[in-house]
């Protein structure tokens, strides 16, 4: 080894040291070149492969588009189906949460967490290549498809995929070789399998997480509707901000409905979270189940679901669950549940621009990307205001 490459290990190692002992052997360096992450992983495609199995970039092979561009499905030599990512040209914020997504995902492996399968680097083109995830996202399922195929997402689907969910995120947090928040956690970045398992996806703007340090200071980014509000407020980033998410997740999950804001527009729709709220206050937590799978329904996992929802949905951050706690909950039986749950935060909502997109996007949630100023309306205000009121629990 030269001198000079010894010098630049000896601080890689000085530096990484007290993370590596918190969170695993290495972090990775937010500079290192998109070809040495894939070379190191082994992790590399031929570009001709892709063109190969995704019949160039066939329109009918398009699967959808995003933030970063196209998402093709493709099937390679070998019979694996995959999804391949291709970063549009022109998007500079697109690139650098693309190389983001790569570097986090290149040594996360979890059943519920979308799996990368590897990267090309050919000239300009960048592509990430995942696994072929066939059942559509979550959103478009729970939210955008008709009765029938909704249904079929029956409760014990839906309770399955909270469980999935739950237990990905914990990885992320507690047991992935780097501590990862994910910073959007919403039902269009999960995606379902061919059995109706869960997959966390798009780590574009996942963040790594110091556990040695508290929070993480940081840009606000995320969509709206999910954002904890002292995430949008402070910018204030810690675990318990995906936690929020997860919540909202929950909730929406098992009501069948959005947690939608429609900022500006004349009406708006009653805010989920203080509508379940109410609910449970009121002792009618059942009524929030979404009529579709009411029947379906274990009176007893979707009391628990709602309450876990609610609990995340807190709006102090101290007062929710870790990750862990809620995998706990969820997956014992029968459970009970010592914590008390107050009053939920108003989701953040923010003006916002785009993530850019360089074509029409196939996605239909309502925000959805980065690079915003965030505004507060006065409900966001009013509710921190009145937050100590907090409930017995009860069901
Ligand atoms: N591994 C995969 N398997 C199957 N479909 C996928 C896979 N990854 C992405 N898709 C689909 O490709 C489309 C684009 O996904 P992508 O993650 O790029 O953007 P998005 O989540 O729709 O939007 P945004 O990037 O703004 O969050 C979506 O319809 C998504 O369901």
């Amino acid at each position: 080894m030269s001198r000079s490459n010894k010098i630049k290990s000896f601080l890689r190692d000085l530096f990484f040291k007290p993370l590596d002992l918190v969170c695993g052997p290495r972090k990775p360096n937010p500079q290192e070149d998109w070809d040495e992450i894939a070379a190191r992983e082994q992790k590399r495609f031929p570009f001709d492969a892709l063109v190969a199995a995704t019949k160039d970039f066939s329109p009918h092979h398009k699967l959808g588009e995003g933030g970063f561009g196209p998402v093709f499905r493709g099937r390679l030599e070998d019979g694996r189906d995959v999804a391949v990512k291709r970063l549009s040209q022109n998007s500079n914020q697109g690139k650098k949460e693309f190389t983001n997504e790569a570097r986090l995902l290149a040594r996360v492996q979890h059943r519920n967490v979308v799996n990368l399968l590897g990267y090309c680097a050919h000239g300009s083109e960048k592509l990430l290549v995942y696994e072929y995830i066939p059942n559509e996202s979550l959103d478009k399922i729970l939210f955008r498809a008709d009765a029938g195929r909704r249904a079929e997402l029956d409760w014990k689907r839906r309770y399955d995929v909270i469980l999935g969910v739950a237990r990905g995120l914990l990885y992320l947090h507690e047991d992935s070789p780097d501590c990862i928040i994910h910073r959007d956690i919403k039902a269009g970045n999960v995606l379902l399998d061919d059995k109706w398992v869960p997959k966390i996806a798009d780590f574009g703007m996942a963040r790594l997480f110091p556990e040695d340090q508290g929070q993480v200071q940081t840009r606000v980014a995320g969509t709206s509707g999910y954002m904890a509000p002292e995430y949008i407020m402070h910018g204030r980033l810690t675990k318990a901000a995906d936690v929020f998410s997860f919540g909202v997740l929950v909730l929406e999950i098992v009501a069948g409905r959005r947690n939608h804001i429609r900022s500006g527009s004349a009406y708006e729709a009653p805010n989920l979270l203080d509508w379940a709220y109410k609910m449970y206050k009121k002792g009618k937590t059942l009524e929030i189940i979404d009529p579709l799978v009411a029947s379906t329904a274990i009176p007893e996992q979707a009391v628990l679901c709602i309450q876990i929802g609610l609990l995340c949905t807190q709006i102090d951050p101290q007062l929710r669950p870790s990750m862990s706690r809620v995998v706990l909950l969820l997956s014992k039986k029968p459970v009970v549940l010592d914590e008390q749950i107050t009053r939920p935060g108003i989701p953040g909502r923010m003006k916002y621009q785009t993530r850019h997109r360089p074509h029409s996007s196939s996605s239909s949630d309502s925000t959805s990307s980065t690079t915003r100023t965030n505004t507060f309306g006065s409900r966001l205000s009013n509710s921190i205001a009145s937050s100590s009121a907090s409930a017995s629990t009860h069901n």
